[in-house]
């Protein structure tokens, strides 16, 4: 067999395609959502997600301010600035880019952000609504993978899924969305005994540990779904995933590459989020 590539890349355009339909709409009821995205330190990998997110804002005609501060930006100074950004009316969406510096607690930092322009969905409010079925703003990482599954027609009601990485940001959020729609649902990490016996039993397989092409095709059941959200860049400079794409390929049923994945997906459903908080402002 060899695995249908999903196309993360066409998928996210026909995504911001919608999105543009929706802003031109709010604009002529005299709303441009807008999107702040704050950047502390000089992290290029960051700056690059960074860029990309301003540049799809653009295109997609959404107002987007980038604020970009030095390595030694105070947390004080941070909270002041996400507290200016809450009360500003022409900003609909707060996204502060991780990782932080380590002087800055990153907790403090995202629980300050208005959860009502949390578009990461990563405040405690979101996360506790996102787990009680009841989402404001699904973090965007594992709202792409199911826009992915959902244009794969993949059947996730009674599947059996495992999640690879059990992060706040990707894995966990991922996991509940997986169980939402019906799969029956193991969250694998670092501890994780005998990870390729857990892997093997799946139909879905969402990878996010950030250890490069770590799972290989032998760990995975023929014909299943694999969904590689890994961005590791190697020292020949190329960004490879948590998959071993060469041996995956050849026993999955679909695979979804990197780069041109989940990556591109994550923008656009950032721009998901943002267009939805402002027709939020509109509706009360
Ligand atoms: N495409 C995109 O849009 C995005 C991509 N990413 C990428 O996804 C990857 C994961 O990101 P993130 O969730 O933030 O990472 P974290 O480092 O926060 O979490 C990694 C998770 O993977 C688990 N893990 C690590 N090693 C193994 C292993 N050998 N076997 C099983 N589980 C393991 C960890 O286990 P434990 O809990 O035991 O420590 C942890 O739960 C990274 O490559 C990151 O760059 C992230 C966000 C968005
Ligand atoms: N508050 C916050 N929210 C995030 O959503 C967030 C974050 N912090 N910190 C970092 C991670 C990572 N992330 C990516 C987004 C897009 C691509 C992306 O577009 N990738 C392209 C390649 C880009 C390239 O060439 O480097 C692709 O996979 O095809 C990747 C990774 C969002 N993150
Ligand atoms: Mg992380």
């Amino acid at each position: 067999m060899t695995a249908r590539i999903i196309d993360g890349v066409a998928l996210a355009e026909k995504i911001k395609e919608e999105v543009s339909v929706r802003t031109a709409k709010l604009i002529q009821q005299g709303i441009k959502p807008g999107l702040a995205v704050i950047l502390v330190g000089a992290d290029p990998a960051s700056q690059v997600y960074v860029r990309n997110k301003a540049a799809a804002c653009q295109k997609a005609g959404l107002h987007s301010i980038v604020e970009q501060y030095g390595e030694g930006l105070s947390e004080a100074d941070l909270l002041a600035r996400i507290d200016a950004l809450n009360n500003d009316p022409a900003i609909h969406g707060i996204l502060v880019q991780m990782p932080l510096p380590k002087h800055i607690n990153a907790h403090r930092v995202i629980e300050a952000i208005a959860a009502r322009k949390d578009v990461d969905g990563f405040h405690v409010s979101n996360a506790g609504l996102l787990m009680t079925g009841a989402p404001l703003f699904i973090p965007c990482t594992p709202y792409g993978v199911m826009k992915m599954l959902e244009s794969e027609q993949v059947v996730i009601r009674g599947a059996v899924a495992v999640v690879v990485g059990a992060s706040n940001t990707v894995g966990k959020p991922m996991a509940l969305l997986l169980q939402a729609a019906g799969a029956t649902v193991t969250i694998c990490n670092s501890k994780t005994r005998d990870l390729g016996w857990h892997t093997r039993h799946a139909d879905i397989v969402v990878i996010a540990t950030g250890r490069p092409s770590m799972i290989t095709g032998d760990m995975i059941k023929s014909g299943a779904v694999v969904i590689d959200v890994g961005i590791n860049r190697g020292a020949d400079g190329k960004l490879c995933g948590d998959a071993d794409f060469q041996s995956v390929q050849q026993v999955a049923g679909a695979l979804s590459p990197v780069p041109g994945g989940v990556g591109p997906m994550t923008i656009a459903m950032l721009l998901v989020n943002t267009i939805e908080a402002a027709e939020r402002t509109l509706a009360k």
